[in-house]
């Protein structure tokens, strides 16, 4: 792997949500991303952009062990202090606390309010109006809920694409958790259900912390507080967003966002 000498990780005043310390990930023997250390801020949206095959979904997988049994990870990641790459960790829970939007729509093939309340009852709810209380309320926080509600008995794959990502995320923020996880979420919407799921993400970080790989540049410059460049399996810059698209402080990074790669 090529080394990358000229890096810039600012170091954040607010609130960290998660770190990574020294994080590395291999496939086999070929290491995929190599010491990671960054912190995430509380209830603001990162974006993590870079070039095709960079590590930015490599990475992200890593923060809630989707990359268990696939890849080699090494380093830390810590969750309020403690670390959750660790044998000891029940991944159950773990992802409870970071959940995780995938980039193609999944829906299970159950009715909209299912999808909501599946994972809640796994986890013992059962309490008919408080699961009830759950499809409302995280249908509403995704601005689904005036679209379905009088069908929340339809199979949620009947869905538009759109509407359909929207029930992944609502379905992932039923289980309350602190930090979310998505990748490439808005790369098969259209561009108006891509805003309404930007516009979702502005509502939820009151409440959660976001990190979003994306390969759209407008998207990362106008839906992230933060932003992490990704090169070569390796963080370049790391910076608020603002300063990433107007003037960051290593060249790769302004060769990428200024569209001069490669
Ligand atoms: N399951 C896997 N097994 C082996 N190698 C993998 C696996 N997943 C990813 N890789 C390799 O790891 C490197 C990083 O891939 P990754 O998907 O994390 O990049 P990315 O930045 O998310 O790319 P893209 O933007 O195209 O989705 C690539 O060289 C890729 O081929």
């Amino acid at each position: 792997m090529m080394e990358i000498t000229e890096k810039y990780i600012k170091k954040i005043e607010t609130p960290v949500a998660l770190k990574t310390q020294d994080l590395a990930v291999y496939y086999g023997d070929k290491k995929a991303f190599a010491e990671g250390t960054i912190e995430f801020p509380q209830h603001q949206i990162t974006a993590l952009i870079g070039p095709s095959g960079c590590g930015k979904s490599t990475f992200l997988r890593s923060l809630n062990r989707m990359n268990d049994g696939i890849a080699r990870v090494e380093g830390q990641i810590l969750y309020h202090g403690l670390d959750i790459n660790n044998d000891q960790i029940n991944i159950y829970e773990l992802r409870k606390h970071i959940g995780m939007v995938f980039q193609h729509p999944n829906p299970f093939y159950k009715s909209i309010r299912e999808n909501i309340t599946y994972a809640l009852k796994y986890h013992g709810v059962k309490d008919q109006s408080v699961l009830d209380q759950k499809v409302k309320e995280s249908l509403q926080a995704v601005a689904l809920w005036d679209e379905v509600k009088d069908s929340l008995d339809k199979n949620g794959k009947q869905l538009s694409g759109g509407q359909q990502q929207r029930l992944c995320i609502a379905r992932a923020i039923a289980m309350e958790p602190d930090i979310l996880l998505l990748d490439e979420p808005t790369s098969g919407l259209d561009p108006v259900s891509t805003r309404k799921v930007e516009d979702t993400l502005q509502e939820l970080k009151q409440k959660y912390t976001i990190i979003i790989v994306t390969h759209n540049m407008q998207q990362a410059s106008r839906s992230s507080d933060y932003t992490v460049f990704f090169n070569l399996g390796q963080i370049v810059e790391f910076d608020e967003t603002s300063q990433i698209f107007t003037a960051p402080h290593v060249q790769m990074t302004e060769d990428y966002v200024s569209g001069n790669f490669g």
